[in-house]
């Protein structure tokens, strides 16, 4: 999707996929994944909660996320006082233990995640479609550090039933963006919450640990 689709979103405030709770598997299972105090990565993390839910479990939080009043409204939901500063094409949001980039994923490099030793995908790969996501997937892989672990979070759903965002993504399309550098574990069907907890769409999630560090 392009830039002006997520921005008319946020204007519109059409962002139904914002959860008013925590995601149930980072709670379930981040510490599969993450070690006390890692540096997780959350791309295209909108305002979500889960952010806030890592900072208070200990973590350190590093996102990225096209509107700015999106980000304005987290550190705000949150009463969490920030600075900002002009770095490159991003303002970097800083705030104790996160940094939030507003600006573009593909505009990230491998110095912003250095420190990355997880990533966080939840309604991020499932919000872009086909072509898009396959750069995702690149950009991804290329920017995050090696030794990275990865907990994701897809959508699925029948052929379709939706047009999306978010789109479907099945067990096939994980394996083939990211089985030759990561070992995946496939966690149970989860109920959906997105689409307004619809029984036809469900939610599925993956561990992922690098194959070679
Ligand atoms: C479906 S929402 C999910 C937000 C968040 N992950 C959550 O769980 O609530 C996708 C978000 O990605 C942002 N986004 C879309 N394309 C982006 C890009 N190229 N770079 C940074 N953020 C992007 C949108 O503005 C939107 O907030």
């Amino acid at each position: 999707m392009e830039h002006e689709f997520w921005h008319e979103r946020w204007q519109k405030r059409e962002i139904g996929f914002h959860r008013l709770d925590v995601h149930p598997l980072p709670t379930t299972q981040i510490e599969s994944v993450a070690k006390p105090s890692a540096t997780i990565f959350v791309p295209l993390c909108g305002k979500s909660l889960d952010m806030q839910w890592l900072l208070q479990q200990g973590y350190e939080v590093i996102g990225i996320e096209l509107s700015e009043a999106a980000i304005q409204e987290f550190f705000a939901e949150h009463s969490i006082p920030y600075q900002t500063t002009q770095e490159g094409p991003f303002v970097a949001y800083r705030a104790e233990g996160i940094c939030i980039y507003q600006g573009d994923f593909f505009a990230l490099t491998k110095t912003h995640l250095q420190t990355v030793t997880t990533w966080y995908d939840r309604a991020a790969m499932v919000a872009l479609p086909p072509a898009m996501r396959v750069k995702y997937v690149s950009h991804l892989q290329h920017i995050l550090p090696p030794a990275a672990t990865g907990l994701l979070v897809m959508v699925e759903y029948p052929d379709g039933y939706w047009k999306g965002p978010p789109f479907a993504i099945h067990t096939t399309e994980v394996l083939a963006s990211y089985e030759a550098n990561y070992n995946i574990e496939i966690l149970p069907l989860l109920p959906g919450f997105t689409l307004g907890g619809d029984a036809n769409v469900t939610e599925r999630g993956y561990l992922l640990f690098p194959k070679e560090t």
